[in-house]
Parts: structure tokens; sequence; C-alpha cells
């Protein structure tokens, strides 16, 4: 959410932010409604003047003249209440239009509608060149019953599977060995819950917009996140954090739920794309202050980077295009992994800057060493996703009898240099 303050100070932007991010919305009407909304609010703070300096003249006034003094009180809060109702009902079509206020996003962002615009920055490790026809991952998984993939979807549908075996063993590891990883850089280990309430949606940013991407537990008005990003973003909802505590760091660990509604005929084999899944986020809020947030997110994508690097995963880092980046961001790096199967890279992981975007939405403000209450900044990043990571991971350390040679960093972690 982008202030209203800010909106007007900076009409340009908003509205190139607006006509780059493909938003469909018109400032015009913003403006207009904050006008009503104002004059509306002058009006009854005008009437309630009135009506309190007509009570103030009631005690002392002649009998005759009270009648007079109590009908005017009476048609002064009439009309102040008449007026507060049309207020109410301006300011809510004004705060549902802010939501859609897109973020301005970074100067360096190349500009286009969706992925197709990004841009390769940087490209890391060398794709293994097999000495043998390479298995694709459902290939090597059913080589070696590392998972079912067939059986659970008539108990679970399309887009589930169960890991089975030392891949299910993996799996876990895998997750406590990225948490560790991020906690040792000083992020704070917790784990969220998945469900969280509408309100947690508005303030991450996944609500209005893509409500039929999330599961919905109607009888208790509650929803399925798709990414521990939702509860962290709404944990310290409504606190004014000292500056002594900020950053707060977190290495979020939880459950994640998709219902991949707009990605009907994608990535339907194997674990790529599907709508349960584990993911260990890194998550950041700091000082609002644009260097301090750019320098959290060269870290958080640094931190990727070397668990992408310890699993020996080769890897291209993406500048992300103003069209695909999404309305909150300020700026995003996707980091894209090797899937040799595919024989190209793909989204692995995803670091965002929101800069005070977020923040606004949630109401985390801190005050500052100068005493001044701020909104914070906040940024996230994807340190591990699985199953999705199992990909490229199989896929790359696969040998020519069908197994797969395990990274060094997970030998001592599997006990065992084979999967
Ligand atoms: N449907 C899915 N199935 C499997 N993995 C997924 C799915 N959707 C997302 N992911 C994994 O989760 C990562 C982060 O998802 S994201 O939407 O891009 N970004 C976020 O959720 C941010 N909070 C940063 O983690 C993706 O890069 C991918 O590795």
């Amino acid at each position: 959410m982008l202030g209203i303050d800010f909106i007007k100070g900076n009409r340009e932007a908003v509205e190139r932010a607006i006509e780059v991010k493909c938003v469909k919305l018109d400032l015009g009407e913003v403006l207009n409604l904050d006008g009503e909304v104002r004059a509306l609010k002058t009006e009854i703070e005008k009437l309630r003047a009135e009506r309190n300096a007509i009570s103030g003249r009631f005690k002392d006034a002649a009998p005759e003249e009270k009648a007079e003094l109590g009908r005017k009180a009476k048609e002064a809060g009439a009309r102040a209440s008449e007026l507060e109702a049309d207020l109410g009902a301006k300011q809510e079509a004004l705060n549902a239009l802010l939501l859609l206020a897109p973020n301005i996003p970074y100067e360096g962002a190349p500009i286009g509608p969706d992925e197709s615009a990004n841009v390769v920055v940087r490209t890391e490790g060398k794709p293994p060149k097999f000495g043998f026809e390479p298995l694709d991952h459902v290939e090597l998984i059913e080589k070696n019953d590392w998972a079912d993939l067939s059986r659970i979807t008539q108990v679970s549908g399309s887009r589930t599977y169960c890991l089975k075996g030392r891949l299910a063993l993996l799996e876990t590891k895998l997750m406590g060995w990225a948490l560790e990883k991020i906690a040792g850089a000083g992020f704070t280990p917790i784990t969220v819950p998945a469900i969280a309430r509408p309100e947690a949606f508005f303030n991450q940013g996944q609500f209005p917009g893509h409500m039929e991407e999330t599961y919905h537990l109607p009888e208790d008005d509650l929803w399925l996140a798709g990414t521990a990003e939702v509860a962290l973003t709404s944990l310290h909802s409504g606190e004014i954090i000292e500056a002594d505590k900020l950053p707060v760091l977190y290495a979020g660990y939880s459950p994640c739920f998709r219902r991949e509604a707009g990605s009907a005929g994608k990535d339907v084999r194997g674990l790529l794309r599907v709508h349960q899944f584990v993911k260990v986020e890194q998550y950041v809020i700091c000082e609002a202050d644009a260097a301090t947030s750019a320098e959290w997110h060269s870290k958080l994508l640094a931190l990727a980077e070397s668990l992408l690097q310890a699993l020996e995963i080769p890897y291209q880092v993406i500048e992300t295009s103003t069209g695909d980046m999404g309305l909150g961001k300020y700026r995003m790096n996707d980091i894209e992994s090797w899937v040799p199967s595919l024989g190209k890279y793909r989204e692995t992981h995803s670091c965002s800057t929101l800069h005070d975007w977020q923040a606004r939405r949630a109401n985390i403000r801190y005050r500052g060493a100068d005493g001044k209450v701020r909104f914070a900044h906040t940024l996230n990043n994807t340190a591990l996703a699985s199953p999705r990571i199992l990909v490229p991971l199989l896929e790359n350390h696969q040998t020519e009898d069908g197994r797969v040679k395990l990274p060094k960093a997970l030998q001592e972690l599997m006990g065992d240099e084979f999967l």
C-alpha cells in the first residue's frame, strides 16, 4: 500500500508504476475520493463544533430560546450522522483502491509485461555433461521407489505426492539443514502456521488480487497460506518496534498450500508444481531506509546462493521485470536452478524488497533513534522449498546406473555418499 500523501506528492511516479506493472487503477478516482473524504471530515467537524456551541449556550438561555436551540442542535446532529454514513462508505471505497496501488519499481528493473522481459544477471556453476542419457526426476524416483506419485492421486487428487524411503528422509533433513544454515546467519528459526485470517493475506499482499490461488476454510473464515511470508508479515502487526530491536530476522518454516488455479497444464509431471509443499523462508523487518533494504536484499540473495552452491546445483540469478514482480515489490531477484531433463533453468527461489508497502498494510512501525515513529521496511526470500528443489538436486547428481551421488554437504547428513 502507498500512503495517500506519497501518491499526491509523487503522482507521476505512481502513474508510471501503474503502467509498467500493468495495474488497473484510476489514480484520478483515488484522489477524488480522498478529496471527498477530507471535505466530509471538515464538514462533520464544523457541525460538531456548531452543536457544541449551541449546547454551551443552552444552560444560560431564556426558556423561550431553549426550544429553538434544542431544535438547531438536533438538526446539526442529524446532519452530522448523515454525513458520517457517507464518509464511512467513501473511506471504504478509498481504502479498497489504495490496496491496489503498486509499489514503485527499482529503476534497474527491466520494463515488461511478464517473465519474458526478465534478464539473467549472473550464472553460477556449469550444467553437468552426462556421458549417458540422463533420466528425469520422475524416472529416477520410480527406479529407486523414492515416492508415490500415482496411487496418492486417488486419495488427494492431482498435484499431490508422497516421498518415500531415503528421499522422504532427505527432504526432512534438507529442511532442517536449511533452517540451521539461515539460523546460523543470525535469523531466528520460527515455525509458523499456514492457517491464517484474511487480514493476514491483505497485509502480505496476496489479497485482494490472488484469492482464487488460496485454499479457503469457509466455516472459520480462515485461509491456507502459500508461504510463511503471510504469517511473518502480520506477526508484529500493530506494534511499534524499538529501533534497537531492528532488524527483526526470521527463518520461517511452514507447510505451504497453493491452488495453482492459474497453472492448468503447467508442470503437471512430478514435483515441480504441487498443491502442498514445505519451505524455509527468510524474512526481514528493518528500518525505513533504502540503502539498508538494499543491503538486506543482497544478504538474503547471497544466503540462498550459498545453499545452492553447497548443494552443487548450477543456477542463474534473474532481475525480474516490472510486469512479473507483482504489485508490492520494489525489486525482485529470482534464482533459477538448472533442470537437465528440461534443458533449462527453473525458478527455485524468489528474493523481494518491498520497502514500506507491506508494513503500511500490516501496520508494522518502529520508533527511530530520533524518536519518530515510521512504517518499517520488509523483505523476504526463499531459503529452500521442497519438493521443487529435489528436481534439480536429483537430476544434476544422477549416475549412469540411476543412483544419485549426494553433494558433500549432504553426505554426512544422510550418512552415505549416495542417496
Ligand atoms: N506450487 C508449488 N509447488 C512447489 N514449489 C513451489 C510452488 N510454488 C512456489 N514454490 C516454491 O516456493 C518458492 C517461493 O515461492 S514464491 O511465490 O516465488 N515466493 C515466495 O513465496 C516468497 N515468500 C519467497 O519465498 C518458489 O521459488 C518455488 O521454489
